[in-house]
């Protein structure tokens, strides 16, 4: 059963305003998302973008669920609602049941350092820490004993392929070595979830390709709860158990990737996957 379930969401980003302006401004707006008007007329109206509107999702556990969709759509919004950082207008986002919205900070805190955990296409790696102390230091923050993060750390870099540059410092890393380190440290965390919002996209097209076969490899072991955000259909494709394809904030078709390719629901979807060059079966 899902752990993780976003219920009905719609959410707005309002021009920056203050107190009843603002309230005024994202009450109309939501009522024109009601009425079934575009974004764009909601945008002309009102200065509010609508940047996801009625999304319903169960996350499937232990698998890779792959969000895509052009630029614009609504995937990042999306994923980061995913740990909070991001909250809806209106609806829910529940984690067994409970929504996360009404979590004080501190029980935020604690829920995403033990449930969820987060790789970002920039790496957000300490310039200043080596690499050992970066893979360690979500664990540390989470206040695991310091000698059982280094070892995780230490069993992650293996795993990841980078051992031997523990003692380097990210600026003398290339890209795709940063990604991985990035991914050894969320892995090292050891998380139930782990969203990646486009990680992959900065490198080149060699390097992104070995990455994603690493993913696949740990992930066999591993069956993570994975949630990623990606606007190659390709890379969707080949990672997705699960893929959810977005237009204008709303979820265009939700499946297995052989049934986007083999059913796609309209010619939006249809030209989406049209573009892969990877084989799907099934
Ligand atoms: N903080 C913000 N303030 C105002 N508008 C925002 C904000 N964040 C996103 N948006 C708008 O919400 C919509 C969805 O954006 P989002 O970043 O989720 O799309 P995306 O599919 O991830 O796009 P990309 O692939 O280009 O990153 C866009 O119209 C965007 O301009």
């Amino acid at each position: 059963m899902s752990r993780i379930v976003l219920n009905d969401i719609t959410t707005l980003f309002a021009p920056r305003g203050k107190g009843a302006r603002s309230k005024r401004v994202a009450d109309r707006a939501l009522a024109m998302a009601d009425a079934g008007e575009t974004r764009e007329a909601i945008f002309t109206a009102t200065g509010a973008t609508l940047a996801l509107r009625n999304v319903s999702l169960a996350i499937a556990p232990g698998q890779i669920t792959a969000i895509m969709g052009l630029s614009g759509s609504g995937k990042s919004t999306l994923i980061r609602h995913l740990n909070r950082l991001i909250s809806p207008s209106r609806g829910q986002v529940l984690w067994d049941g409970a929504d996360i919205l009404s979590f004080s900070e501190k029980q935020l805190q604690d829920w995403r350092r033990h449930h969820v955990s987060m790789v970002f296409q920039g790496f957000g790696l300490l310039p200043h820490r080596n690499v050992l102390d970066n893979v360690a230091f979500g664990c540390r923050l989470r206040g695991d004993k310091p000698a059982d993060c280094l070892s995780a750390a230490r069993h992650w870099l293996d795993r990841v392929g980078l051992a031997s540059h523990a003692q380097s410092y990210p600026d003398e890393l290339s890209g795709g070595m940063r990604q991985r380190v990035g991914l050894a440290r969320a892995l090292a965390v050891d998380t139930e979830v782990l969203l990646m919002d486009e990680a992959f996209s900065a490198l080149d097209p060699l390097i992104r390709h070995e990455l994603q076969d690493q993913l696949l490899e740990l992930q066999a072991s591993l069956n993570k709860t994975i949630v990623l955000v990606t606007h190659d259909v390709d890379e969707a494709l080949r990672l997705g158990q699960e893929i959810v394809l977005l237009r204008d904030g709303e979820i265009v078709q939700h499946g297995a990737p052989a049934e986007l390719v083999q059913h796609p629901v309209d010619d939006y979807t249809r030209r989406f996957v049209q573009q892969r060059q990877v084989v799907v079966t099934g």
